[in-house]
């Protein structure tokens, strides 16, 4: 062999095999280099406490929730470089402020820390996942008595406190979402050869996009503290008794197994379903039973949101995940296909979420209409009595608050009538009678009116008074209006039964008069319309000098009547009215259906003529 071929056949050998080396060198270096870099451990004094503003929905509970297998709490004031007071607390997880971003602070109670070959490559691990469905490890610290390992924080805090919050709607849809995260964050880890150990409903932490993390994996040896020396997970003796699998509470297996964080899953599928505190639930004795399971969830199948889409398999799954037997066990791949094959059109929660406003959204569109229906309702209600107590536009101008001037008017009719013996007919009766009979009465006025344009000024005991012209003028109608209505209310009078005495006769006394009023709302408490002039007196002296049963009438009325036409009145002479002189006053008898003249149509009334002055 030529020294050309040799030298042909050698040189790529040797060139393959130095890249090779080399390439060796290198990844073993860069194992190495991760192992030795210390970039994560973080300075306790660069993590900035209680300016986080942040607790979102379970933070608080979650921040606050002491830790129950600690003994003992210590809190030691420590004033950090960037000048905040902070309180060193080692009984819970603290959010804090670090590199601009909040995170969650663990810390370790720990008396002795010796950042160890065992530590290191623990952190190398866990720096190397990178999943949706894992909480994200930011660093550490490693100065006693500061030890903690720094996470991602997620605001809705922990997946307990969310399900045993109940003021948080959860629909099954944000549930098997919660459990598909769990089983996909955890099927990533054991891809990793990693088993969490203490998987829990506390160590799975909902973001703000409602998306369910896994904390608190990995670093068994940094998170070990110093009463727990020889645990490498779980204490099977305390709470988390709930979530040891048979095996491990035996021993005949080391908690840190895939099968044993199964079994771990399937109690957060009971506590997903039920949303109960299995904890403060289980039996002092179920602790020690190592074949006791939390009942089976009654989750109902059905289409709606409250429901499980698929109850059987459901509880199936949590059946085959907490089975004895260790291998008939699922795989978390095999969970999530189940759980996807339950839930085959998988919405992201952020999705959901805005489903649940727009159906809220809706149904607070509804409540506002209902609510805007009844407060209409209301206000008509309000309406109809404060219109009942004040003429409109007075009443309209009082709700803007404005004050309604008085108002003066040249001419209008005002009407008063009373109850002839009245104080001997309630001397007579209870006062509840007379207030029964009054009240009778006077709605049967008050329907008649209706069909009058006058306006009901008040009742006062058996009087009653009403005008015409004001607060809307009407021409010279109002004195029309006014004996029309005064003919009508006499006329039922000779219908009208006394409850209390219904063989007596009631009697009213009708006066009317014609002039200029003013009118205007007396008072701002229980504010009244009241009419003021000479024209009122006159009118109540026309009542007070009338008859049983009979409508008198003054000269001034009777001259607008006559204008008007159609009534038919008789003079009843003059004679001295106290205060008023002597005035001539006419009986308004009845109307006329042919509207001749009744002052000049002498033979149909009286028998005489008359003239109409006051
Ligand atoms: N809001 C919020 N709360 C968290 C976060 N991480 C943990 N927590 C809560 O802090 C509480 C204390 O957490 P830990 O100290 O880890 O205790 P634990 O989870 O109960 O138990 P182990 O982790 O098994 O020791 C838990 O109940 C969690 O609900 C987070 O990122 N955000
Ligand atoms: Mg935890």
């Amino acid at each position: 062999m030529s020294i050309a071929i040799k030298v042909a056949i050698g040189l790529p050998v040797a060139l393959f095999s130095s890249g090779f080396i080399l390439t060796m060198v290198w990844i073993q270096y860069q194992k190495q280099r991760m192992l030795w870099d210390e970039s994560w451990i973080i300075s306790y004094k660069r993590i900035i406490f209680g300016r986080t503003g942040l607790l979102g929905l379970g933070s608080t509970m979650s921040l606050q929730r002491i830790r129950s297998n600690s003994t003992n709490s210590q809190t030691t004031e420590v004033t950090v470089c960037t000048g905040v007071n902070t309180s060193f607390r080692q009984d819970f997880i603290q959010p804090g402020l670090y590199d601009g971003r909040t995170v969650a602070v663990k810390h370790i109670q720990n008396k002795h820390f010796t950042l160890c070959k065992t530590i290191r490559k623990e952190v190398k691990e866990v720096r190397l996942l990178d999943h949706p469905n894992l909480c994200k490890f930011i660093g550490g610290s490693i100065e006693v008595p500061y030890v903690s390992i720094i996470t991602e924080y997620c605001p809705k805090g922990s997946l307990s406190d969310v399900l045993l919050n109940e003021d948080i709607p959860i629909n099954w849809g944000f549930r098997l979402s919660f459990a598909t995260d769990i089983a996909r964050g955890m099927s990533y880890l054991h891809q990793h050869k990693m088993f969490h150990g203490r998987l829990h409903s506390r160590n799975c932490v909902i973001d703000d996009r409602w998306v369910c993390k896994i904390s608190d994996y990995g670093l068994t040896v940094f998170r070990r503290e110093d009463f727990e020396a020889t645990s490498n997970g779980f204490n099977c003796g305390n709470v988390n008794r709930l979530y040891c699998a048979p095996e491990v509470v035996l021993g005949s297996s080391p908690n840190m197994t895939g099968a044993a964080d199964v079994y771990s899953y399937s109690i957060i599928l009971v506590e997903i379903a039920t949303r109960s505190d299995l904890i403060s639930h289980q039996a002092e004795g179920v602790r020690v039973d190592i074949a006791w399971r939390p009942p089976l969830p009654e989750v109902k199948a059905g289409k709606a949101d409250t429901d499980c889409p698929s109850q059987e398999d459901y509880c199936e799954l949590i059946k085959k995940c907490w089975n004895h037997n260790v291998t008939t066990r699922p795989t978390f791949e095999q969970v999530k296909k189940n759980l996807d094959k339950m839930n085959p059109h998988k919405v992201s929660p952020v999705d959901m979420m805005m489903n649940l406003m727009e159906k809220y959204s809706k149904h607070l569109e509804a409540i506002v209409a209902e609510r805007t229906q009844d407060l209409l309702q209301e206000k008509q209600k309000t309406d109809r009595l404060l219109y009942s107590m004040l003429p409109k536009p007075v009443a309209d101008d009082l709700r803007q608050g404005r004050t309604s001037e008085a108002q003066s008017y040249s001419n209008a009719t005002v009407y008063f009538s009373d109850i002839v013996g009245f104080t001997q007919l309630s001397g007579a009766s209870t006062p509840h009678q007379v207030v029964d009979f009054l009240n009778q009465l006077y709605t049967s006025f008050d329907d008649i009116i209706d069909n009058y344009d006058v306006y009901k000024v008040e009742t006062i005991g058996d009087a009653y008074m009403v005008v015409s012209g004001v607060p809307q003028q009407n021409g010279i109608n109002h004195a029309g209006e006014i004996a029309s209505m005064a003919l009508d209310l006499v006329s039922v009078c000779h219908t009208f039964k006394i409850p209390h005495k219904p063989n007596t006769q009631l009697q009213i006394r009708a006066g009317i008069h014609s002039g200029p009023v003013v009118a205007g709302v007396v008072g701002t408490k229980m504010p009244r319309y009241c009419l003021f002039g000479d024209t009122v007196n006159t009118a109540s002296r026309m009542e007070s000098t009338s008859e049983a049963l009979k409508i008198q009438v003054s000269g001034a009325t009777a001259n607008l009547l006559h204008t008007l036409k159609g009534y038919i009145l008789t003079c009843r002479g003059t004679f001295n009215v106290k205060g008023k002189g002597d005035m001539t006053t006419w009986w308004l008898e009845a109307k006329r259906d042919d509207f001749t003249d009744p002052l000049l149509n002498t033979s149909a009334s009286s028998g005489f003529p008359v003239s109409v002055s006051d």
